[in-house]
């Protein structure tokens, strides 16, 4: 078929994007470009398939980069009807962390075109559903140092300033949780954060908040959604973005700077946010008499501050290429803490992420290499690192061996629960137990669990993602009257009460780096700390790990562990046992089933199509399988519970090395293995 041709063919010149009418004769290699106005890309060689011509007919109105547009009018004359389909034939869509995908263009996409359309859905939405707020409070905007972060973030201010609301646009780059508390603490409708967090330099995302400080959930995300669709032509932003409009090259943001609904909150939030994290400090100060007591059932005896410092010693940090260092710092002066040695090639904001194949501390040791060759050659115990948003927390901490040993984000959380717990309670006695919470994802260990039923305290546990701790913790708050104290998840994320409802990397390493002062103060290593733990709370054995996918493939292997049915959820379809372990209970958060409830029907939320399958099995395990809501990848979650620790270890073994193919069939769905980090 031809392509655009006769008098459905747009009045601009496609590749180029100037109009039509005006165009002047086509340079020498622009092949599709012809004289007659309406016949823009006709060459009888092209061929797409029918759906797609009106997809890239629809862009092109739409994205005014040269760049871009060369991009998708190449795969147009080469025919690419599935790339074409990729990029074009859906829309990004918010997941556990809102929008997150690769740069590029089209709908489905990172891009400017898609952060002003989606900037206008929230913008509309929230002036239909939260206009007091908007007025009152307005909108807050934070950016990382990514490709494209200032400039998303910039576009988002000036589609809410076009339409007369205020906005508060960090004008320096910002930790995730600065926008969370900006939201809070300016009593804000909304924020917006531009990040990928720890995805590879090549994606970018939309982290969203809503009025009460946590990130979106049902039903605004599809409210928003909705709104999306509704508003998909572009506003004109001139003259805030001037250029020919923010989606072209060089447009420049001197009218949005010079716009009077804008101002600059960090003054006022970073004031508020760190007068909040001061409160968190248990040690003693300096000149205090008495020295802190022990740390509950497993201490050693009182610590001094001095002896505690001195013990830390000087704690190294990274922020993996992001926008940590500067905050983590005011964070440790905040504690009165040593300055930490930061890793100097790792320091500044680099959106090339030049060191490290990936900028995820949970990736393994690549990652790790330059801390742990700095820590090396400073003798430094204390290995701290943020992901490059600075919303998670990794530790390390180097062995009598002289090996540095990273903690997992179970096991981080765990330490920092009990050194909450144990200096909340000292602190206010007058608080019953029972009315204190702390939270954990559903994939997260349940030793959190057994801390809280020796304790008294309640535990929660919610679906994958600080949005669910955040919008739980709140609902526990206002409706119970609960005193939140703790949440966290598995992948090293950890949020303190006190401070805001989102996980924050910042907050968590002072009081990380306080916990460990006053553990090593004490005479022992945090790994000792941690191992007394387990002798209180009992032994779990937790083993994670993750499978390289697509959308597709997901699909395919969640299809067929509900037996290749579709979404019936009729548990015999569910396999009967893994590695010859008999499973005794599944949970399908995609059906609703969990036939280990009275009623066979899930508790926490669920979503027909979801792909979130728990296996409870005979020996105490208790095995997920989950499609990332931020990446490519298919993650499996496996615990062991038990009194002993070899045997726990085994059967978890004996399961990690049968799920790979028998349950998730790896070979069959055409799913890889991470490559080794070495
Ligand atoms: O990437 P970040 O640091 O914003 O973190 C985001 O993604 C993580 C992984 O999600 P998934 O398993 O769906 O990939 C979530 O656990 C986290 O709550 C969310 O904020
Ligand atoms: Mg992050």
């Amino acid at each position: 078929m031809q392509l655009f041709s006769g008098r459905r063919a747009a009045s601009r010149c496609l590749r180029h994007g100037h109009a039509g009418p005006a165009v002047a004769p086509a340079p020498a290699a622009c092949r599709t470009h012809r004289s007659n106005r309406h016949v823009v890309i006709t060459a009888a060689s092209v061929t797409v398939e029918p759906d797609i011509a009106p997809l890239v007919q629809r862009w092109l109105q739409w994205d005014r980069r040269g760049a871009s547009r060369e991009q998708i009018t190449q795969l147009v004359e080469n025919g690419r009807s599935a790339e074409l389909r990729d990029l074009l034939g859906s829309r990004l869509e918010f997941g556990t962390a809102g929008l997150r995908g690769k740069m590029g263009p089209g709908t489905a996409r990172m891009n400017a075109v898609v952060v002003q359309q989606t900037a206008q859905g929230l913008c509309v939405y929230l002036e239909d559903v939260a206009a007091d707020q908007l007025a009152s409070g307005g909108i807050v905007v934070g950016y990382d140092g990514r490709y494209g972060s200032k400039e998303y973030a910039a576009l988002t201010a000036a589609v809410f300033a076009s339409r007369g609301h205020r906005v508060a646009l960090f004008r320096r780059v910002v930790p995730t949780p600065f926008v969370a508390a900006g939201v809070a603490e300016l009593s804000a409708a909304a924020g917006v954060m531009v990040t990928a967090s720890h995805n590879p330099k090549e994606y970018n995302g939309y982290k969203v908040y809503w009025g009460n400080g946590c990130q979106i959930i049902p039903p605004h995300d599809a409210g928003i959604a909705a709104a999306i669709e509704a508003n998909l032509n572009l506003w004109n932003l001139e003259p805030l973005l001037i250029g020919a409009g923010p989606y072209e090259d060089g447009a420049s943001t001197a009218g949005l700077l010079a716009c009077p609904q804008l101002s600059d909150p960090w003054d006022h939030v970073s004031a508020a946010y760190y007068a909040r994290l001061a409160a968190l400090s248990f040690l003693p100060p300096a000149a205090a008499a008495s020295p802190i007591g022990s740390t509950g059932g497993n201490g050693s005896g009182s610590v001094s501050r001095a002896a505690a410092l001195g013990a830390l010693g000087t704690p190294v940090y990274t922020p993996l290429h992001g926008v940590g260092a500067e905050p983590l710092l005011r964070a440790f002066q905040t504690f009165s803490l040593p300055e930490p040695y930061i890793v100097p090639s790792q320091r500044s904001p680099d959106p090339d992420f030049p060191t490290v194949v990936f900028p995820n501390p949970e990736e393994g040791a690549g990652t790790w290499a330059a801390a742990f060759a700095a820590a090396g050659e400073r003798g430094a115990r204390l290995v701290l690192a943020n992901d490059p948003d600075a919303d998670r927390l990794a530790v390390a901490e180097c062995g009598p061996n002289g090996q540095f040993r990273p903690f997992t984000g179970n096991e981080i959380g765990a330490l920092l629960a009990h050194w909450v717990w144990t200096n909340f309670r000292k602190r206010h006695p007058e608080v019953p137990p029972s009315r204190c919470v702390m939270l954990a994802s559903a994939v997260s260990s349940k030793l959190l669990g057994a801390m809280a039923e020796k304790e008294g305290f309640k535990f929660v546990e919610t679906l994958t993602g600080f949005k669910w701790l955040g919008n739980t913790a709140i609902k526990l708050e206002r409706e119970q009257g609960m005193t939140v104290l703790f949440a966290f998840e598995e992948a090293i994320g950890f949020m303190l009460g006190g401070m805001y409802k989102d996980k924050d990397g910042i907050s968590a390493a002072a009081v990380f780096a306080e916990l460990t002062a006053h553990t090593y103060g004490s005479g022992r290593t945090l790994d000792e700390l941690l191992r007394s733990l387990y002798d209180r709370y009992g032994f779990f054995d937790y083993r994670s790990g993750y499978f390289i996918t697509d959308a597709a493939k997901s699909r395919a292997v969640f299809n067929d562990l509900r037996g290749g049915g579709g979404f019936e959820g009729r548990t015999a379809l569910y396999a009967k046992e893994v590695a010859g372990v008999r499973v005794a209970s599944v949970r399908d958060l995609g059906t609703g089933l969990d036939t280990s409830q009275p009623d066979g029907r899930a508790v926490l939320p669920w979503q027909s199509g979801d792909m979130m399958i728990t296996y409870g099995l005979e020996g105490g395990a208790t095995l997920t399988l989950r499609a990332s809501g931020t990446e490519p990848k298919l993650k499996y979650y496996l615990e062991v519970k038990g009194s002993d620790a070899a045997a726990a270890a085994a059967l978890a073994d004996r399961l990690v090395g049968g799920l790979a193919e028998e349950l998730v069939g790896l070979s069959r769905h055409g799913l890889k293995r991470p490559a080794p980090q070495h």
